[in-house]
């Protein structure tokens, strides 16, 4: 069984849009949100997939939110089924933090042979054995001391060497300032990161936020040989469940 979000009570979150961000942007893909996260990032724009005593951020249905219906547990088969019948054929697995239920992903991937398969993580989860081998893409985006958690529970540095000797993994850092940019520049250095596998990503939840920031991050990545990325989906759609 998988413990997914929901767009409205009773809705799994799975979707067709366009990957938004990183080494795959602006690719057709399917999303599947999981639930529940290890973490607690106070900028998070998917909050409500953990953070279940209320909705951070307006939503027209948010009065009917309740820590139930926010969340809803399917068998493989039923999330399978979901994502066939949505034609593109990438899968990407988000959350909250989907590695925390990797044993029934092994399960849910299996029955889509064919599928490219990217996960979005937070990297301090070790994927489950009979999912990794069944993963084209990391996405990983570890969590610099401006999200609020403690470094001890943010950054494992196994976790993160692992991840840096991955070739499918592509970390993907959000910034918001010149402090985070250092933490990210210490981090490349320590685990031996290559530029060409690094992504810096503006924290923002609206086209106007991330406005203010991207052409200064822009000018960052250029000067320290890293990957830009945009988030592509706020920009056409806002910050709105399901796309
Ligand atoms: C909601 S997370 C889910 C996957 C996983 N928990 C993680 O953090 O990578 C998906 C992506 O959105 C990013 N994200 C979340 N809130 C953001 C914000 N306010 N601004 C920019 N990126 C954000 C995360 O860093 C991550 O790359
Ligand atoms: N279009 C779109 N692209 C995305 N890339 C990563 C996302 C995520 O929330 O993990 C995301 C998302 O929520 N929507
Ligand atoms: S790790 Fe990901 S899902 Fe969890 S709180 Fe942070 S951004 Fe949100
Ligand atoms: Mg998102």
């Amino acid at each position: 069984m998988l413990t997914l979000a929901t767009t409205s009570p009773g809705e799994p979150e799975i979707f067709a849009s366009l990957q938004g961000e990183g080494a795959s942007l602006g690719r057709p893909s399917t999303f599947v949100r999981l639930s529940r996260c290890n973490l607690a990032c106070h900028w998070c724009d998917t909050a409500y997939t953990w953070r279940f005593e209320g909705d951070n951020r307006p939503h027209k249905d948010a009065l009917a939110f309740d820590r139930h219906a926010n969340q809803l547990t399917l068998s493989e088969n039923e999330v399978a089924t979901r994502i066939r019948a949505l034609s593109p054929d990438r899968l990407v697995i988000t959350g909250g933090e989907p590695l925390l239920q990797g044993a029934a992903l092994a399960r849910l991937v299996a029955l889509l042979p064919g599928m490219h398969v990217e996960i979005e993580t937070n990297g301090t989860v070790a994927p489950h054995p009979a999912l990794d081998h069944q993963v084209h893409q990391y996405n990983v985006s570890p969590k610099l001391s401006h999200s609020g958690n403690p470094a001890d529970l943010a950054l494992i540095p196994e976790r993160l060497a692992a991840w840096a000797a991955d070739p499918r993994a592509f970390f993907k850092f959000v910034v918001a300032g010149e402090s985070d940019v250092s933490e990210v520049l210490a981090l490349q250095q320590t685990y031996a990161i290559p530029g060409d596998r690094l992504f810096l990503m503006a924290e923002g939840r609206s086209p106007a936020e991330l406005h203010a920031r991207n052409r200064w991050l822009g000018d960052i990545c250029l000067r320290h040989g890293l990957r830009f990325t945009d988030r592509l989906h706020i920009h056409l759609y806002g910050d709105t469940r399901g796309t």
